[in-house]
């Protein structure tokens, strides 16, 4: 198994490192944000967005795009990068979260995943393989294998059962994967039991994959435990490896899994905030609609150099918003990802330098909770 990851420095002060991952669509720079692009589409931005913005990698979900359009519709346009106009690489999450968010709607064997279509009730099945197999069909160059998150709390008999589950799954679903150049990285559960999740990478290793991704983490629990977690599990991981730390999070929690040694981040925060108008600053949070925006001329973000600060005041977005306005999404999405984005850059450039603790220590300064 030779590994797609290039490691480029490593922090002589902490667990941070600089890195790259290898993908059919292009290599995309570590530590790196990737914006979720859930239904074929980043939620009120084009990909021409995306790019101005500096994204170089989104999510899309295998369980959504199965419901609807459809794997095989997608497969006919020549897979998902060409039927959504993205043409750099595509991480595809496997289902395994969102099966398990329907709760009641869905039945787990050991043969797979049973559960009722969110948008019409009909019954399906995923198996496994049926993931891996959707996953080839969209094209994705990073696949995620079917797997069981366990929610907070759950008893240590549960984390065993669904993590054990989980492992047989991830075998199936190597041995389905053809090679064609898509990578696969395996999920490694565990709940809030570090023994059960070290067993879990051992075994996940065993099989061998092209990456490893903590699942079962940013489920509720508190911060502090996602964080030990993180910590003592990420330095069981393969250093030589990708390490995927799954649906987190806020800009704190990315700097703080980066210094922990985590590579790739996912979260649907920065889009669904900006949609709800709370917005990302250097300084902290801005809640959009607040009355003292009403007449103020300044960008969102004096320090931000995004096609939105760049245009527009902080009175406009706050119109927009109260007006419900589509812009209004537009322009703050643009905003939040472009401050995601940028805080990864500047990530990178603080490990290339070897000066990431400090960093994260500037980070905290200015953070003035707004
Ligand atoms: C928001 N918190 C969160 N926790 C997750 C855990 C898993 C997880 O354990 N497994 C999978 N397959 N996905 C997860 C996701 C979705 C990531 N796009 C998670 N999101
Ligand atoms: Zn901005």
């Amino acid at each position: 198994m030779t590994s797609p990851f290039t490691l480029h420095s490593q922090a002589s002060d902490c667990a941070a490192r600089r890195g790259e991952v290898r993908t059919l669509h292009g290599t995309v720079q570590t530590p790196v944000f990737m914006p979720v692009g859930t239904q074929a589409t980043v939620k009120g931005v084009t990909p021409e967005n995306l790019k101005e913005l500096g994204a170089q990698i989104i999510l899309g979900n295998t369980y959504h795009l199965y419901i609807r359009p459809g794997h095989e519709l997608i497969r006919s346009f020549g897979g998902l990068h060409k039927f959504m106009n993205w043409d750099q690489p595509i991480l595809t999450d496997s289902g395994g979260f969102q099966i398990f968010s329907l709760k009641d709607l869905t039945k787990i064997t050991e043969e797979g995943a049973a559960f009722k279509s969110h948008l019409d009730g009909s019954k399906l099945f995923l198996s496994p393989e049926d993931a891996v197999a959707v996953q080839e069909a969209l094209g994705s160059d990073i696949m995620m294998c079917l797997d069981t998150c366990i929610p907070y709390p759950a008893t240590r008999e549960e984390a065993i059962a669904s993590t054990d589950l989980t492992g047989r799954w991830a075998k199936r679903s190597r041995a389905a994967h053809k090679e064609r150049g898509q990578l696969l990285f395996g999920i490694i559960q565990g709940g809030m039991y570090p023994d059960l999740r070290a067993k879990a990478v051992e075994e996940l290793v065993e099989v061998g994959f092209d990456g490893y991704a903590l699942g079962g983490l940013s489920v509720g629990e508190p911060a502090e435990l996602m964080m030990e977690i993180t910590e003592e599990i990420a330095a069981l991981m393969p250093a030589d490896y990708p390490r995927y730390l799954m649906g987190v999070g806020t800009p704190e929690n990315l700097v703080e899994a980066v210094y922990r040694g985590i590579d790739m981040f996912d979260c649907v925060m920065p889009t669904r905030n900006a949609r709800n108008g709370m917005l990302f600053t250097s300084s902290g949070r801005l809640v959009i609609k607040n009355a003292r925006h009403q007449d103020d001329q300044r960008p969102v973000d004096e320090e931000c150099d995004c096609y939105t600060c760049r245009h527009y005041s902080r009175a406009y977005l706050r119109h927009l918003f109260m007006a419900r306005e589509i812009l209004s999404s537009q322009l703050n999405t643009i905003h939040n990802l472009h401050y995601y984005v940028g805080l990864m850059a500047r990530i990178r450039k603080a490990i290339e330098e070897d000066r990431f603790a400090q960093f994260r220590q500037e980070f905290y300064a200015k953070r003035t909770v707004e």
